[in-house]
């Protein structure tokens, strides 16, 4: 059977809520106390699936050629060695994992060795990332941006329509879920102001994305082809592009977000891989005017991914949903992103991260960032048991999940999270 058969089960238990069914097996870098050293593993369940363990009982050979491939703290080493093997390794952890395989089931001994627990788990950055991109893909979310930031009569710039407008984001700050967020300080300047000023920032914001992983780079001077760009798609994370509005409002003009986007950028633990979505993927949004030919795209270029922000204070009782879209409203596709960036010669490397840019939909609570959700702080959001937010506040916990539904279960992402920690006193730093 196919691994992302719907009647596939497994003998390890899922609940139908669970974002890590036997469909699933996202890829992920853990670690245990018992066992402190990272290495690569597949969520099921509630369980981790140590595939070094597997590695070493003889069970996978992805790395036959190359050596141990998951007995290492990124999975570079893996995705190196292509897409036959990360499908072939996918079939081989489903066949393992199925109900009516005994190899695994029958076995305590490995069975105790190789599935963890997952709330005794330590999960890390999945990839080592050579470098970031986030793009600027929604265009409910130009829309909104461009309307409050500059001109509502023009809030599209006139690029927007024909071309996935990009910045080179920064790779040493993208965290995994679960890193405190320290609040930045910098430069602002409202417009009623003659002069900036230093200090915490004071419009603290999160941006709703997802972003995909390069599995396979290309050489400087050889762009990936539209066509060829989503076999090249090792999988897809959540993620949240921190953002520094009042920061970011004055330093952006000409060359674009700068230090109000670089001092974190959350990512899930989990890697959904393409193969995993495949039952998922839609036609994206009709692209009017058509784009030129090297960004042409047809068939199902986006998938249906719901997504759900929610916002906790400190001690609250309970967590207010502050955001709920799709994925599939997103314009510009990760295929087209991918052609874009690498049109004009430039290379990407195994580990590369993109950022689809903020998923707002056309609804109100459908925006991906608190300036949309509050309009730039006009209407703030009430909280579930008291208080109300325009901008976040220290000790806010943000959380973003995602899944797609399907008959029965979720093939999901987990979460992506992170609480924001006070700022370090503007007067002792330089
Ligand atoms: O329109 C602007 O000036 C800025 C927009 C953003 O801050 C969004 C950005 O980081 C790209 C994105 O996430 O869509
Ligand atoms: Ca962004
Ligand atoms: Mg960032």
């Amino acid at each position: 059977m196919h691994p992302n058969d719907p009647r596939l089960k497994s003998f390890v238990a899922v609940a139908p809520d669970s974002h890590f069914p036997i469909q699933n097996l996202p890829f992920g870098v853990f670690s245990t106390g018992a066992e402190p050293t990272p290495r690569v593993g597949v969520a099921i369940g509630d369980r981790v699936l140590d595939l070094s363990v597997l590695e070493q009982a003889g069970l996978l050979s992805a790395g036959s050629r190359g050596g141990r491939v998951f007995d290492q703290p990124s999975l570079n080493a893996f995705m190196a060695l292509g897409r036959t093997v990360w499908r072939d390794t996918r079939a081989r952890i489903s066949e393992l994992l199925r109900d009516d395989a005994p190899r695994l089931r029958d076995d305590p001994d490995l069975r105790s060795r190789a599935l963890v627990p997952m709330t005794e788990s330590l999960l890390h950055l999945p990839v080592e990332i050579g470098g970031y991109t986030d793009f600027y893909s929604s265009k409910e979310h130009a829309t909104n941006v461009g309307t409050m930031f500059r001109d509502p009569k023009n809030a599209l710039l006139p690029n927007w329509l024909h071309l996935p407008v990009g910045y080179n984001g920064r790779a040493s700050s993208v965290v995994v879920s679960g890193t405190p967020v320290r609040r930045p300080n910098g430069q602002t300047k409202a417009p009623a102001d003659e002069v900036p000023s230093f200090g915490p920032c004071r419009k603290l914001d999160m941006e709703l994305e997802t972003a995909f992983i390069v599995g396979e780079g290309n050489d400087l001077g050889e762009p990936v082809p539209v066509g060829d760009a989503e076999r090249r798609i090792f999988g897809m994370v959540l993620m949240n592009d921190w953002s520094a509005r009042d920061i970011q409002q004055w330093e952006y003009v000409p060359l674009g977000p700068f230090n109000s986007k670089t001092f974190a950028t959350s990512i899930s633990p989990w890697i959904v891989t393409l193969e995993a979505l495949e039952p998922f993927r839609v036609a994206g949004p009709v692209q009017d005017p058509e784009p030129l030919p090297y960004l042409r795209q047809g068939g199902k270029a986006s998938v249906d991914l719901h997504l759900e922000v929610s916002l906790k204070p400190e001690g609250a009782g309970k967590a207010t949903t502050v955001c709920r879209t799709n994925f599939r409203h997103m314009y510009w596709s990760m295929a087209q992103q991918l052609a874009h960036h690498t049109v004009s010669g430039c290379n990407t490397r195994i580990g590369d991260l993109m950022g689809s840019g903020t998923i707002s939909g056309p609804a109100l609570d459908s925006f991906g960032s608190l300036l949309e959700l509050t309009w730039n702080g006009q209407r703030p959001i009430t909280l579930e048991g008291g208080g109300e937010r325009s901008f976040l506040l220290d000790s806010d916990e943000v959380v973003i999940t995602g899944w797609c539904q399907a008959d029965g279960y979720r093939v999901g992402f987990g979460e992506v999270a992170g609480r924001i920690v006070a700022a370090h006193p503007a007067d002792v730093c330089p």
